[in-house]
């Protein structure tokens, strides 16, 4: 299991590599190339590049979290086609780069969404929160306004400032797109891509959706149990995977995290993990806790547990952390609190294997 931290590149990130290489146990990085626009071919030399820093640091580049879905592949439109061998090409340059996961989204247009970027809790520290309530009441426009304003200037995936023109141009487009669609556009993706993820060895890891349920009206399908038992059958090959987001899938509570993991269908397609814990105020009202379960409404013992015992050998990291010690960083990717986390975690991890009778 290597345990990394997910890095934005030196442009996008306050946390610099030499930090993240002195937390204990952290082997790599999940990074992405964040200039190159959603559809646009990643270059070898460009990945190569991004490589070549990652190691200098003395970390490894684990995995891509992301290499983005343009949306005309969402939608299912004819200019798929261009896009779609677009991302071949990415593929094919991250396998030559000897990279071989891929984390991704297939949300339409927006990525996570929060109605606070830092809520103030008691002990003075700040969390992201959602409540539903609000997101019922307001416009997808005025989101951009919220995210913006929050986000101490960092861009946030899918909330880039130059996306607010084309939203609505978007929302045009997304008409008609049921979940069926989105399902039947998803297939279409990975029965064209399988063929290089097989040849370069590359898992692809797909992400659930932030929270699991439909927002603005727009369809979500990588929501529950169910609905990644059937993406798994969309495409049977190994490399058709997810990345298994405990904050995102715990956004619901009818989703049992353990059970998910545990679940034969979807156990050996888990590539990825983001490992976080939520503390709700009711349904649909949370707020991202610190990663202990004592602090939370997840058990992240059991969660750990379940992972050990299917015997995942993948990517893991700590998910959002809280913004702590005064630290001004990108909303969720504080350097303090995800290096509490990756030592929770860690020693999770040490006391479930030492405590493995089978391996006495
Ligand atoms: O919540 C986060 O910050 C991440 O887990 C997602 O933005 C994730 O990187 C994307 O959805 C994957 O494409
Ligand atoms: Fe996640």
């Amino acid at each position: 299991m290597d345990m990394t931290l997910r890095w934005f590149g030196k442009k996008h990130d306050s946390v610099k590599l030499e930090y993240i290489k002195q937390i204990p146990g952290v082997t790599g990085v999940v990074s992405s190339l964040h200039d190159v626009p959603a559809g646009e071919p990643w270059k070898l030399e460009d990945i190569l590049e991004l490589k070549k820093e990652v190691e200098k640091a003395g970390l490894k580049l684990i995995g891509i979290e992301s290499v983005n879905i343009h949306e005309d592949i969402k939608i299912g439109l004819p200019s798929r086609e261009k896009y779609i061998e677009n991302y071949k090409i990415s593929l094919e340059n991250l396998g030559k780069a000897d990279v071989h996961m891929v984390c991704y989204n297939f949300m339409p247009i927006f990525d996570w969404t929060r109605t606070e970027l830092a809520k103030q809790l008691e002990d003075g520290s700040y969390v992201m929160a959602y409540d539903e309530n609000i997101i019922k009441g307001i416009k997808p426009e005025t989101m951009f306004e919220r995210m913006e304003k929050e986000s101490g200037g960092f861009i946030l995936p899918g909330w880039e400032p130059n996306r607010r023109d084309e939203i609505m141009d978007l929302f045009e487009k997304y008409k008609g797109v049921t979940k069926e669609k989105l399902m039947e556009n998803l297939k279409y993706f990975l029965d064209a891509i399988m063929p290089v993820c097989e040849k370069y060895q590359i898992k692809m890891a797909l992400h659930p959706d932030d929270p699991a349920w439909s927002v603005f009206g727009l369809p979500r399908i990588v929501t529950s149990e169910k609905a990644l038992e059937e993406i798994a059958l969309l495409n049977d090959s190994i490399y058709n995977g997810f990345t298994l987001c405990t904050g995102s899938l715990g956004s619901n509570l009818n989703n049992n995290l353990p059970q998910i993991i545990r679940n034969p269908k979807i156990s050996n397609r888990i590539h990825f993990v983001h490992l976080r814990n939520m503390k709700f105020e009711s349904d649909g009202v949370f707020y991202e806790s610190s990663h202990l379960s004592c602090d939370g409404n997840f058990d992240m013992y059991e969660i750990v547990k379940a992972l050990y015992d299917i015997g995942f050998d993948g990517v893991v990291r700590p998910d959002h952390g809280r913004m702590i010690w005064d630290e001004q960083a990108r909303p969720g990717y504080g350097l303090y609190d995800r290096a509490l986390g990756v030592a929770y975690l860690n020693g999770l991890w040490e006391a479930i294997r030492k405590n493995d009778k089978s391996n006495k």
